[in-house]
């Protein structure tokens, strides 16, 4: 163990485009969320490992020497191509979570031990970790993802497979490109145990986030546009294809709202779903996620042009469309729910139009905010969805993606819930 204790933090995601056909390859277009994760590790010498997961009320523990012949048999570790069935078999007998089970903590716990028992196979330490998240769980802004980046940097960070990159001096630091990678991929066996058979890109953002390269490339393009009284900056936004990440340069910052309907779901059961749905009838489905990926393209398309020649009435228009035909789309695919039937309708009663993110089936929606949308408009909007039951708020897009902390860096409160324990 390198450290007594540390600390990590990931953030959301928002799927612009593209949920659902990423899984199948398609073109995906996100960008993280400013609300984050916060994980806490301690090292400890109490011959046990704590789990605290306030966010789900879950609170448990085990003996070290119970979790050790949970390993007997285990393949050398970095085992990161796929999920090692035997332990996880073992971890499902040893926890009693059966195969089926999607309830909230047993994918978390199943996630948890299995990361842990791989990453310290050959030395199994105590340690305590606690996990507090600013995102809804299971509500489609990748709390499962920052979950799980955040387990991978602090477990990496604390078996001493990676650095601990946070020197006396700073108050947040990040890990190189080599090391991101390997926690990227750690995150991505956290995934498949929570979501069954994930595309990658949640973990990716969750990750990368807006990289540095971004801030200090777009910090020169901001300074050249404020020369040229463009007011006009970036919006982070992430293209995924086939396990590959890539910034999309200078396209605008979007104005989004974000509702939260409320209505609970599993990744794992829709994006199951959408599967059947496509072994049923390849035919028809296939097209459906072709035509997702060419949204994916065009909307990218469409916001490099309103970079380069500026953001016009039309550019929005195309826009608003993309996300009504995705809408449709992602019906089809028969990740919809009543609920946001029922946000896409109270928005265009305004001239507003959204769509689901991330794995649908109630969770969360997107509304896009034109530049000229009145704020009296926006404010009815708010209030008529929270009047539905549900909760809604405009979003900052573009955070850092995972990150160590000195205690400083933290702001109380969220110290207070992670030292609680
Ligand atoms: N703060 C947290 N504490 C403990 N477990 C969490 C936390 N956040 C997420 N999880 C785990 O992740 C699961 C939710 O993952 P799921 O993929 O279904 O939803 P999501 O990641 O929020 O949405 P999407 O995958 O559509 O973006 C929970 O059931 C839980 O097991
Ligand atoms: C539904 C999905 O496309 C996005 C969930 O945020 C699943 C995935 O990509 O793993
Ligand atoms: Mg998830």
């Amino acid at each position: 163990m390198q450290t007594r204790e540390f600390f990590v933090s990931a953030p959301g995601k928002v799927i612009l485009h593209g949920e659902h056909s990423v899984v199948h390859g398609q073109v995906a277009l996100a960008v993280s969320l400013n609300l984050r994760t916060f994980l806490r590790l301690q090292s400890t010498s109490s011959g046990e490992v704590h789990i605290n997961l306030p966010n789900i009320d879950t609170f448990l523990s085990w003996e070290i020497t119970a979790l050790q012949p949970l390993l007997a048999g285990c393949k050398e570790q970095g085992g990161l191509k796929d999920l090692d069935a035997d332990l996880l078999k073992r971890l499902r007998e040893f926890t009693r979570i059966s195969e089926d089970s999607t309830d909230t903590r047993s994918m978390a716990v199943l996630a948890f031990l299995y990361m842990y028992l791989s990453v310290f196979a050959e030395s199994l330490a105590s340690i305590t970790v606690s996990v507090w998240s600013e995102l809804p769980t299971g509500a489609g802004l990748g709390s499962s993802a920052a979950y799980n980046v955040c387990l991978s940097a602090a477990l990496l960070s604390a078996r001493g497979n990676i650095s601990n990159p946070l020197t006396p001096q700073q108050e947040s630091a990040r890990w190189s490109k080599e090391e991101m990678e390997l926690i990227n991929r750690w995150a991505f066996m956290g995934e498949k145990i929570i979501h069954g058979n994930p595309s990658g890109v949640d973990n990716a953002v969750g990750t990368w986030g807006k990289s540095q390269i971004h801030t200090s490339f777009y910090l020169f393009i901001i300074k050249f546009m404020l020369h040229h009284f463009t007011l006009f900056i970036t919006g982070g936004f992430l293209r995924y294809h086939a396990g590959n990440i890539t910034p999309l340069s200078w396209v605008p910052v979007l104005r989004i709202l974000l509702t939260n309907t409320k209505v609970p779901r599993s990744t794992k059961v829709l994006v199951s779903g959408v599967k059947d749905k496509i072994n049923k009838f390849p035919s028809v489905m296939k097209p459906v996620l072709e035509s997702v990926s060419a949204v994916s393209c065009v909307c990218e398309q469409t916001l490099i042009e309103m970079a380069e020649r500026g953001p016009s009435a039309e550019h929005y228009n195309i826009l608003e469309e993309l996300i009504d035909i995705n809408q449709h789309h992602l019906n089809v695919m028969g990740v919809g729910h009543s609920s946001l039937d029922t946000l896409c309708r109270v928005t265009l009663a305004r001239g507003l139009h959204s769509k689901l993110t991330g794995a649908g089936g109630g969770g969360c929606g997107i509304t896009l905010l034109r530049p000229e949308t009145d704020t009296t408009v926006i404010q009815s909007t708010v209030e008529e969805l929270k009047a539905c039951g549900f909760d809604c708020w405009e979003t900052s897009i573009g955070a850092p993606g995972v990150q160590q902390h000195s205690s400083a860096a933290l702001s109380q409160h969220i110290l207070k819930i992670l030292s609680s324990y």
